[in-house]
């Protein structure tokens, strides 16, 4: 079967996006589809596939496969890439519209110059602190928030948090020490998370600056998380490093994102996207 396709990336975090305006595929090949994409050997190579689609509930709708085709609630990269194509390709004719995600609708807002989209604002909502719809497992405490947490016979502090996904962040003193390979993969399937977690470790620069790693659930290391982003604000407000209504920027493996979590509570992301290629996928089930 052959498969247009559109490749995209937000500071790198890079999909195989299917505009299913043009084109469509049925459900029960997505997840297989997501994995052969994203092969860099037998596909295409990617973090992953997401698919653009008409909603009755937004002006569009997004949804995101992992690597290991599992299905993601949401995922701020995407959302960028999404708006840049719907403003460029005709799906949206305003500067401002609505997508719909597993998790929620989410406000955008596109700045072009010339119709082509330089800088996108996700109004990301409001992150979701209660440790059941996180969901996280392991103490009655309702929220996560600085609480002990023992992996690998060490007691570290975590504090988690949902964007709609599931997100768990440890604060280090030196981002490049970060043991990301070592801590990543086995956080991520922890029987604490029962949906697994996106795992994000961040080194405080000041209160308006962050240095950010990530080991995406279903994906792994990936340049960029910009739900991981806006969870690393969050929590960085709750541990009192930033503060409410302020500007913070986060340095990525593969640039910087713009977040600010508002004095309404929704978390508001700012940054760019680019379009890599557009090509035909040969999928062979
Ligand atoms: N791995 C994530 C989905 C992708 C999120 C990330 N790429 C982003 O930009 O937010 C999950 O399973 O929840």
């Amino acid at each position: 079967m052959e498969i247009p396709f559109i490749k995209m990336h937000g500071l790198g975090n890079n999909y195989i996006y299917i505009d299913l305006f043009q084109f469509n595929i049925e459900e029960e090949l997505l997840s297989d589809l997501a994995q052969k994409v994203a092969n860099v050997n037998t596909g295409i190579g990617s973090d992953g596939m997401i698919l653009m689609h008409p909603s009755e509930k937004a002006d569009l709708g997004m949804r995101i496969f992992n690597k290991d085709g599992s299905e993601g609630k949401s995922c701020g990269n995407g959302l960028r890439c999404t708006a840049k194509y719907a403003y460029e390709h005709g799906i949206v004719t305003k500067e401002k519209f609505t997508i719909e995600t597993r998790a929620n609708i989410v406000e955008a807002e596109v700045t072009a110059n010339d119709e082509q989209v330089e800088l996108i604002t996700i109004n990301m909502g409001r992150p979701e602190l209660r440790r059941v719809h996180i969901p996280m497992m392991g103490s009655d405490d309702p929220e996560v928030i600085s609480e002990p947490f023992v992996i690998n016979g060490e007691e570290l502090e975590v504090t988690a948090i949902s964007m709609g996904n599931p997100h768990v962040v440890f604060f280090v003193d030196s981002i490049e020490a970060a043991p990301l390979y070592e801590l990543g993969p086995i956080v991520e399937k922890d029987p604490r998370f029962p949906e697994g977690v996106n795992v994000e470790f961040i080194e405080v620069i000041s209160s308006n600056e962050l240095h950010f790693r990530v080991w995406e659930r279903g994906s792994g290391v990936t340049q960029a998380c910009g739900t991981g982003a806006c969870a690393a604000v969050v929590a960085a407000t709750l541990n009192h490093h930033c503060n409410k209504n302020e500007a913070v920027v986060v340095h990525l493996a593969g640039g910087d994102l713009t977040i600010k979590w508002d004095e309404a509570g929704d978390v508001w992301m700012t940054g760019g996207a680019e379009i890599i290629a557009k090509g035909v996928f040969q999928y062979v089930e």
